[in-house]
């Protein structure tokens, strides 16, 4: 990892497939050494604004810089070095093993000059044993469990050792230990001076883990900020279409969100036109 940590930002970005926006005019710097929760209903936006935060999608409109300068005008190899993303659905190749697919990860290190080297194995092997998948290093990816899969998946983007680590909905399919272990993981990498975003639906675990939740709906970042600022039960209702109660949790005065019941089916919309109910809004 470079000594200094690069600032991804996201300026004016619209985000669409074909020529329909999806994501509309979202600025949003992604803080250096945090990580960053992104959370928002059903078909909001947020894996669309993970792809086109990692140069996966073009912007219609906007751009997606590092350091000042455009991602699309800064070389691939740089990139996968820099960002790592790991997709919803990431697919493996037919019949590969785990530790083949972990150590994929490393390819972005790999150059001409510096092919596979001795402490890539050591990178591989630590990725491995962070998700509690070292046992599973010789399993066919194919054939494991989703949540086994989800881990397997994960250790290679930890292996990737990128400076900003984007992962969509990382723990979706793992059971309350392996989430708690995989977001606790991550942490430790922000702890060692990576930045992280990730996507989750779990607004109590968002709040636990969380420097900085963003709240989106209908394209649009609609509340951002420290968590117990930001995931109130007003931003909640708003965003999601659910009645919540947002108690404290007494261990770590986080907040601890309880949906109590749905109030109609146009969720987040009352919200994606207008952000002025945001407390915390895009930043500029
Ligand atoms: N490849 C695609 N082609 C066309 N439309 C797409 C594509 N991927 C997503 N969309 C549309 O873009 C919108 C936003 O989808 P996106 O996957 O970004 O939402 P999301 O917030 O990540 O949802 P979820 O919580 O369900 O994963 C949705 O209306 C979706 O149907």
């Amino acid at each position: 990892m470079s000594t200094a940590r690069p600032v991804l930002r996201a300026e004016g970005l619209t985000l669409g497939y074909g020529k329909v926006p999806v994501v509309h005019g979202v600025d949003l710097t992604v803080t250096p050494g945090t990580l960053t929760v992104l959370v928002g209903a059903n078909a909001c936006g947020k894996s669309t604004l993970v792809r086109g935060l990692a140069r996966l999608l073009a912007p219609l409109a906007g751009r997606v810089t590092l350091d000042g300068t455009d991602l699309a005008r800064i070389p691939s190899r740089r990139v996968a070095r820099t960002i790592g993303v790991l997709p919803q659905s990431p697919v493996a190749p037919d019949g590969i093993r785990v530790g083949d697919l972990v150590a994929h990860g490393r390819y972005p290190h790999h150059s001409l000059f510096r092919g596979h080297r001795s402490d890539d194995d050591a990178v591989v092997a630590a990725a491995l044993a962070a998700t509690d998948t070292a046992s599973l290093v010789d399993r066919r990816v194919d054939e494991l469990s989703g949540g086994q899969r989800q881990r397997v998946w994960i250790s290679m983007a930890l292996a990737q050792q990128p400076d900003v680590l984007l992962l969509d909905e990382p723990t979706s399919a793992l059971d309350v230990a392996h989430q708690v272990e995989v977001l606790d993981v991550l942490r430790s990498e922000v702890r060692a001076g990576r930045t992280v975003v990730l996507v989750l639906h779990d607004l109590t675990l968002a709040a636990r883990y969380a420097d900085e939740v963003v709240v989106m709906a209908g394209g649009r970042v609609v509340a951002r900020g420290e968590p117990r600022a930001t995931l109130t039960e007003a931003v909640v209702e708003q965003a999601f279409g659910v009645r919540a109660r947002v108690l404290e949790d007494p261990d770590t005065g986080r907040p601890v969100v309880l949906p109590r019941s749905s109030i109609g089916s146009s969720i987040g919309s009352s919200v994606a036109s207008s952000s002025a109910t945001s407390p915390g809004g895009a930043d500029g």
